[in-house]
This record gives structure tokens, sequence and C-alpha cells, in this order.
């Protein structure tokens, strides 16, 4: 199998590429004769592949016969090639366009690596030798004909990753209610609140793999009422989940282009799911796909340089730190004391409930004052705005909410993810539960009792703080939790950080992922985006499982 893996190999993905993205009709029909008069004879070398329908296997023009079919036998064919043999079939073929392609581009992934926070050699590559992680790697190639950015990076957490695909693949490609082309769809509406464009072509080209009409992409006003419907609820779950209501669920289900239940608990899970998913996404920042923007026809040795390439689409290049940021960032050794000094202190008196609640409302206050960095580093883009209603409409502080419309706190012991949401999941969309729940165990469990370089720590005080502060932007709070430990924990630095991977990931830049958590390594600086992304989306879910409740009792 780990041979296998190697196939994803830049050359493959180039090849991909070429047949995918070759964008005028005369460039594309030539690239694709050229890639097809090489891989017949190349393959005349082997036999004919299983299942090729023999030697011409790129007769047609079908591009999702090439990824299905042609690169699972490509996969097929590696297991009785060597690996070095498959390699440099590859870049013959390459050099073949080339040459016999005059006018054809022949593209090259840029060489940033996945992530363009994350130098590329901290980060596991595909064919790495953490048996584990290599496992989910395999499996997540063989699901996708790729190993994406996202996968990659996730690879840091290899239990967390394999609970993150399974869910994913249950979403997008299991049966359910729903038909798949709306749930990609539902996808890139999702990720195109926070302007995540690596999300929405990932899911613009899926959704097309998936036979979704091409028309839909142009913009919401091509796509049916049904899933313009969902659009409020769509903006009201990404940045002020607590102003849904019964009522906003009850439209959906009763009128024309009515939603089923079970069809309306898929798709509330997707959104949720992807909205948090951009804050990991940006947070990390990663880099697109090589078929999307993470490549280049320019010649290696004329730009020398090709990190400074021009990502065309996501934001976060440079970017100035905000002026209200404090700016000195603690050391470790002084969050390690101050952990030190909370499981020393113990032996304090509990405090009262009144006391507690009033820790609480502090937390959220003083949150409320943190302001993240004001704007987007890049205009919006048409692209993205065309999946978007309410532009303006972003997160505003829960402690900040409009008082008239008189809503509480959400209280975790009236409505919570184990005891009421979770089964409510199960119940409209079967099994859904029991993989979100492996997710958010995973998330808030999963420690390797370190920090930094140092070892066999206690983290779970910290950890703690991250996920109850996120639920306490969010307005959520846990009665039995002393919120004075957020404060014990997280300096404002990290809370800014903390709320921007949250609430507006569109504005993290390079420098605010450098300038924070100094000392941890890389990899905790993804568990800390990771956690964000699950108690965000837990938050998010709470709030619409809450509101389905209501309706349906
Ligand atoms: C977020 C990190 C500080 C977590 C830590 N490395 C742990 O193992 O628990």
């Amino acid at each position: 199998m780990a041979d296998v893996y190697k196939l994803e190999d830049q050359n493959v993905d180039v090849l991909r590429f070429l047949y995918v993205s070759q964008s005028s009709a005369k460039g594309r029909a030539e690239a694709l004769e050229n890639i097809q008069t090489a891989l017949d004879s190349w393959l005349d070398g082997y036999g004919s592949p299983p299942n090729s329908g023999g030697a011409g296997i790129l007769n047609g023009l079908d591009r999702r016969a090439f990824i299905q079919e042609l690169v699972p036998d490509l996969l097929r064919l590696s297991l009785t090639c060597p690996l070095d043999e498959v390699r440099n079939k590859c870049k013959d073929i390459l050099t073949e366009v080339k040459e016999r392609g005059p006018g054809v581009k022949v593209p090259r992934a840029l060489k940033c690596g996945p992530s363009r926070f994350i130098p590329a050699s901290e980060i596991d590559p595909a064919d790495t030798t953490n048996e584990d992680k290599q496992m989910v790697f395999i499996e997540s190639f063989l699901q996708n004909n790729r190993l994406e950015n996202l996968h990659q990076v996730m690879g840091y957490h290899p239990r967390y990753l394999e609970a993150f695909v399974k869910t994913q693949n249950y979403l997008l490609r299991d049966d359910g209610p729903l038909p798949f082309p709306y749930r990609h769809y539902i996808a890139l509406m999702a990720a195109a609140r926070h302007q995540c464009v690596y999300l929405v072509r990932l899911h613009a080209q899926e959704f097309l793999l998936q036979g979704g009409d091409a028309q839909w992409l142009r913009g919401l006003e091509y796509a049916p009422q049904k899933l313009r419907n969902l659009c409020e609820v769509n903006n009201i779950l990404a940045h002020r989940p607590w102003l849904l209501n019964k009522n906003h669920i009850e439209k959906l289900t009763r009128g024309n282009d009515t939603w089923s239940l079970s069809e309306m608990m898929q798709a509330l899970i997707i959104i949720a799911h992807f909205h948090s998913l951009c804050s990991f996404i940006m947070g990390c920042g990663l880099a697109p796909e090589i078929d999307q923007g993470g490549c280049t026809t320019r010649n290696a040795s004329s730009s020398g340089d090709d990190e400074s390439e021009d990502y065309s689409s996501d934001s976060s290049v440079g970017g100035e730190m905000n002026a209200n940021q404090v700016l000195e960032e603690d050391s470790l050794e002084s969050l390690m004391q101050r952990m030190k000094e909370l499981t020393e202190s113990t032996h304090e008196e509990e405090p009262t409930q009144e006391e507690l609640l009033k820790r609480f409302e502090l937390v959220e206050n003083q949150s409320s004052e943190i302001s993240v960095p004001t704007k987007e580093k890049t205009s919006k883009k048409e692209e993205v705005l065309r999946f978007v209603t309410n532009s303006d409409f972003t997160y505003n502080d829960f402690a900040k909410r409009a008082p008239g419309l008189d809503i509480p706190t959400f209280r975790i012991q009236d409505y919570s993810w184990e005891d009421h949401a979770f089964s409510l999941a199960n119940r409209l969309y079967s099994d859904i539960g029991n993989l979100l729940d492996d997710r958010f165990n995973i998330a808030f469990n999963l420690t390797y009792y370190t920090m930094g370089d140092i070892r066999s720590v206690d983290t779970s005080a910290f950890r703690q703080a991250i996920w109850y502060y996120i639920h306490c932007m969010y307005g959520i709070r846990h009665d039995d939790y002393d919120y004075a430990q957020v404060n014990q924990l997280l300096e404002r630095n990290l809370k800014t950080y903390i709320k921007t991977v949250c609430c507006f990931p569109e504005r993290i830049t390079k420098k605010d992922y450098e300038g924070v958590m100094k000392g941890f390594k890389h990899s905790e600086k993804v568990h800390v985006n990771m956690m964000i992304t699950e108690a965000r989306m837990q938050a998010e879910l709470l709030y619409a499982l809450r509101a389905v409740n209501h309706y349906m009792t």
C-alpha cells in the first residue's frame, strides 16, 4: 500500500490538472490528445488496465471518468510497476505535452507546500513513515483521488483526522436525505460566508462532478428556491447563531419548496461543518490545491520565488497587527507557571453560583472589548460573493446584542450536546450524532502531555479554557466551569487570535499566526485551531438543534 500512496506525486497532479483545467477548447483538446497518446503507449507496455475499456482510456472528455476511473486505475497499475518508473512516465508525459503541443502551457505545483503559514519541511509528507497517519492518508487519497492540503495538515493529529474524514464522507458521500449536488452547493454557500476560496472552489468542482447544474454556479439567483431559502439560516448560524429560533425552522419546513426534517438536519450540519472548517483552513493558512490556484505556468528559472506567487484569492498575505492588540506575548514558562498556580490553588473555597456567573459575565464583556483586525486583506471576490446574501452581516459580540431582543445566555445545563442535541441529531439523520460525538470528544480530550519542548504536562486546564472561551463568545455558559481560569490562562493576544480565527477567519494573517503562542510547535498551533473549529461547530449546532427541538415540541 505504501507505494500506491506515493502516486501523490506532483506530476500526477499536474496531469490531472491538465486534463481538467485547460481553459481554451483547443488547448484542452491538444493537451488531451497528447496525454492520451503518451498514456496509451505507456499502458501498452503493461497491458490494458482493468475496467478501462481497452487502449483508448482517455476517450471522451468526461472529467469525472478521468478522476473516478483513470486515477484509481493508475493507482492499481502502480502496484505492479516500480514507483520510479511511474514517476518517470509522468514526467515523460509532461515533457511530451510540452514538446508536441506548442502553445499548451504545462503547469507545475508551487513549492510552498500545503500551508502558507507552516514551512513544508515541518509537515509530514504523503508517504510519511508514521503508520497511523499513513493509513488515514491512504483512506483520504482513495476517497478524493488526492491528498488534500487540508488533510495533510490535519495529519498532525491522525486520530482527529480520521474522525473528521469519516464525518465529512458521511455528510457528503454516503446515503442521506439530500441529493449529492445539493450537499456541495450548501457547502459552498457556507464557505462563502467567510470568503473561503479554498472551499468554494473545491466544492464547486465536486458539485459538477456529482452532476450538478453548472448554471447554479453562476450565483445564488440561478439556484433553486429551495436552496436559496437556506440563506437566512446560513447567515445567522455563521455569525450570530443565538438569533436562530423556531420560526426560522418553521419557515423552511412549511409552504412551498419545503425541507423535510431530515433533509434540513443534514443541511444544518453541513452548514455548521463548513463554517467551522473555514476557521481551520484560514487559521492554518492552507494553500490552494494544485488545480485550484496552487500552480504556475511560469518557468521555474524565470521566477525563482514560488512562494511569492499570487494566490489570487485567499486573503491573508502579510498585514499589520491591530493597534489595540497587546503586543507583548507571554512566554511558555509563564503560562506553565500560571497552570501550576491554578492546580495548587484548588483548595481555595468553592466560589458561589453567583460568583461563577459574575466571572462568566466578566469574560464575556472583556471579550467584546477585544477588537480583531478590522478589515480583510483582500477585497471580496465576485467568485465568492455570488453565493452570499447580506455580506455585511458578520459576527457581533454576544455581550453587545440588541437588548430589545431579550436573548438570554444559553445555559448548557438546559440544553447540552450530550444530553439533548446528540440524540436529536441521530434521530433525524441516523448515525450523524455518533460521528460528531467522536469528533467532539477527540477534539476536547486530545493531548500529548506536551507544551512546546516541555513534556509530561497536564494541559487540560489550558485546553478547557480555549473551548469554554469560544462557547462564551457565542453566549453559551457551562455553569460548573470557573471562567476565572480563562483569564488566568489565555492572555489577551491569544484571546484576540482565538476570536479572529473563530469569528473572522478571513482576517487572519501569517503575522497573526506567527505572533501568537510563542514556543508552541506548529502541531500545537494546529491543535489549537482544531479545537477552535470543533468548539465553534458545537456551539452552532447547539443553537441549531435547540431551535429544531423547539419547533418540534
Ligand atoms: C494545544 C497544545 C498546547 C496541547 C498540548 N500539546 C497537549 O498535548 O495537550
